[in-house]
């Protein structure tokens, strides 16, 4: 188990504040806007920064004294720092030389993680001879050849093309869950996220802001930045809510709760066609909804019904507000009936 206790980093205008835990076997993703201390956060459980307070723990062993080399951290950075002079097979086997491996158990190491990796057809090409993807788990490869008891991953597909980060997204997912060692992965991308981790944790300038499986995040967002950073629709803040006659504070209306075709009238005011599903945007109770699904065979000024299911609207905290109050209004969610 990897825990981080009052782990703290400040440099001039920002301040990096985290407790967390990564559970044997499990894929931790940081989450989070740009600049808000996720590679910080790595660097210091790597070693590369010193916190000016707090501990890193693996296990019963604290780590925060001990010198990067000594940590036993796999790091794959975000331009995967390969070396070019160095084929597949060198580059994997580089650390193990170092650390004065035998020749027979380098050899076999490294066997094993060109076959982990589908690298074996590409062992003797240098990286510029790689494609992208390769590159990616050639430096993969690399960072578990010792067998480190942490994997950290800054941007692991950061560098690659979309479609090719959808391929390789399943590969890193398989590949983390077949070498079961708490990792911790960065990212900016909510999907991503949602697809390689089994805990998220969503950081803000420096600050928890929430963390849970990627379904309780997606589900049961805490405030209006969590709501819309994880890509939903339909966040209202306090006088919005009021407008449309829910309690007085923030609400998430999620895409489950809104059914077309029956209940009250709203007015098309935008359809766009995104091949699978058609969105539309419809003018209801003095707001904007957003609605994508199957093709509704509406059009702007059509005339849509709508109904709300409302045990399926999400109340959100107000931002900054205290986390006794959400535990008090989360039982509140089946009685709101306007
Ligand atoms: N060595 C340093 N000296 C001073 N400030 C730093 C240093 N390293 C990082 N920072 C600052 O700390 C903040 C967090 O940076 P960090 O790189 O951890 O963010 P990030 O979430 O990884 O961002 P991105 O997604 O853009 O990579 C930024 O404001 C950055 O300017």
């Amino acid at each position: 188990m990897l825990r981080l206790t009052g782990l703290q980093k400040t440099y001039p205008g920002f301040a990096l504040s985290v407790t967390l835990e990564v559970r044997p076997g499990q894929t931790l993703a940081l989450l989070g806007p740009s600049g808000s201390g996720k590679s910080t956060l790595l660097r210091l459980v790597a070693g590369l920064e010193v916190p000016d307070s707090g501990q890193v723990w693996l296990d019963e062993t604290e780590l925060t004294p001990l010198p990067s080399e000594a940590r036993q951290v796999g790091f794959v950075f975000q331009d995967y720092a390969l070396f070019p002079h160095l084929s597949v097979s060198e580059n994997i086997a580089f650390g193990l030389r170092e650390a004065r491996w035998d020749n027979a158990s380098i050899r076999k190491r490294v066997d094993e993680l060109l076959d982990l990796t589908h690298l074996f057809p590409h062992a003797h090409k240098r990286p510029e001879q790689l494609s992208g993807g390769e590159r990616q788990r050639v430096a993969l490869a690399r960072a578990l050849a010792h067998r480190p008891q942490v994997l950290l991953l800054d941007e692991p597909l950061g560098a690659l093309d979309l479609k090719l980060r959808q391929e390789l997204l399943l590969e890193l997912r398989a590949i983390l869950r077949q070498t079961a060692v708490p990792t911790i992965v960065v990212t900016h991308d909510q999907s991503e996220a949602f697809v390689i981790a089994h805990q998220v944790t969503l950081l803000r300038e420096g600050t928890i802001v929430q963390q849970g499986t990627p379904e309780q995040l997606f589900n049961r967002p805490k405030n209006r930045w969590v709501a819309t950073f994880l890509g939903h629709r339909n966040v209202f803040t306090t006088e919005q809510s009021r407008q449309m006659g829910l309690p007085a504070r923030p609400h998430l209306l999620p895409q489950e709760a809104l059914m077309l075709g029956e209940g009250e009238e709203a007015r098309v005011q935008e359809r766009i066609f995104k091949g699978f599903t058609v969105a539309l945007e419809l003018a209801w109770r003095g707001q904007r909804l957003y609605l994508e699904g199957p093709e509704p065979g509406l059009h702007p000024g059509d005339t849509a019904r709508i109904r709300v299911d409302w045990s399926k609207v999400v109340p959100l905290e107000e931002e900054g507000e205290k986390n006794e109050l959400r535990e008090l209004l989360g039982t509140q969610t089946t009685s709101i009936k306007p």
